[in-house]
């Protein structure tokens, strides 16, 4: 295995084979002990895309809250599923679909439209142009301002999606749904995502739908894959210590090293990763 490989793997603690039935008890155990050590919190909170990770994530958060309320029987732990479109969301059944799944408490809906459309022309307003990409990272900027003011007012922690396979290329947005409280699916790549979405009986169509940020206004549904010029299979084969082409590793790595700083709170003069 290449050196720089195993250096990632150990950091981002990925195992080369899992028991999807214990890596479900292990996020949902993580998720209840969390919010019993600190009892203010009492709701979680995740935008639902339709995606693969974040009915993953979903599923989870609500399969924790349920055993937390059954425990304790406080009815005032919640799960809250956000739907957070920018307009008309075109794969909007798929939200739908993972909310049905996931049986979620509550279900809020979030227009991010004019909130984006309103910080950028703001910004525009100085004589600079904001791009398509980088409206995108406002759009993913302003579905965590949603969230977090649910959870400012629901006692809430925000989950975040984030897991290995997005944390090794730094696939996010930074403070944007890079930003969220806890994350339980972090060590996780994506075939073993869709290995627990399996083992928890999650429709189909939504693991084996083409994973995409769908940030852009120009390229609507842009499959990560293409942005990022590596496939998920050579990520999750890098990852799990298995061999991959050059090409494929030197890609990763290179997105690795690009994105070291996404993977830590801002630079202070102690700092000495980027050195
Ligand atoms: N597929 C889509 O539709 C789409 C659209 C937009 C973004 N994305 C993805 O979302 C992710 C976010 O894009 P991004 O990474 O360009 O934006 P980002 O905002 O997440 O990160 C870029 C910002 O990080 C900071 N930064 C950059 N280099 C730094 C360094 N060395 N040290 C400290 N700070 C630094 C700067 O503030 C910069 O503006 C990307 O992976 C991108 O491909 C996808
Ligand atoms: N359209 C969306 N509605 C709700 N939540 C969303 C939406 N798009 C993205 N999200 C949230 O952001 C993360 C990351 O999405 P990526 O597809 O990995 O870029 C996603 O898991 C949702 O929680
Ligand atoms: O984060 P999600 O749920 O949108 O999943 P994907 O990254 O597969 O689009
Ligand atoms: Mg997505």
């Amino acid at each position: 295995m290449r050196a720089k490989q195993q250096e990632i793997i150990n950091t981002l603690k990925v195992k080369p084979e899992i028991d999807a039935n214990d890596e479900i008890r292990r996020s949902v155990e993580f998720l209840k002990r969390y919010l019993k050590k600190y009892p203010f919190l009492k709701t979680l909170v995740l935008g639902i895309s339709g995606g693969q990770d974040s009915t993953l994530a979903g599923k989870l958060s609500q399969m924790a809250i349920a055993e937390l309320r059954e425990e304790t029987g406080d009815d005032r732990y919640q799960f809250i599923a956000v739907r957070l479109p920018y307009g008309v969301q075109a794969d909007e059944s798929d939200a739908l679909a993972a909310i049905k799944f996931m049986n979620a408490d509550k279900v809020f809906r979030v227009d991010i439209e004019a909130a984006v459309d309103e910080a950028v022309k703001s910004v525009e307003a100085n004589g600079i142009q904001v791009s398509d990409f980088n409206k995108g990272n406002v759009k993913a900027r302003q579905r965590m301002i949603a969230q977090y003011a649910i959870a400012g007012e629901m006692h809430g922690a925000v989950v975040g999606t984030d897991h290995a396979a997005e944390a090794v290329t730094g696939f996010y947005t930074k403070y944007g749904d890079g930003a969220a409280d806890i994350t339980p699916l972090w060590r996780l790549d994506k075939r073993q995502g869709k290995q627990l979405l399996n083992k928890l009986g999650a429709p189909k169509h939504l693991y084996e739908k083409t994973p995409t940020a769908d940030l852009e206004d120009n390229r609507p549904a842009l499959p990560d894959e293409v942005a990022l010029g590596v496939t998920y299979q050579d990520i999750d084969n890098y990852l799990e210590g298995k061999a991959v082409s050059q090409k494929a590793a030197e890609t990763i790595e290179s997105w690795y090293d690009k994105t070291e700083h996404k993977r830590h709170t801002p630079i202070n003069v102690y700092d000495t990763f980027w050195q």
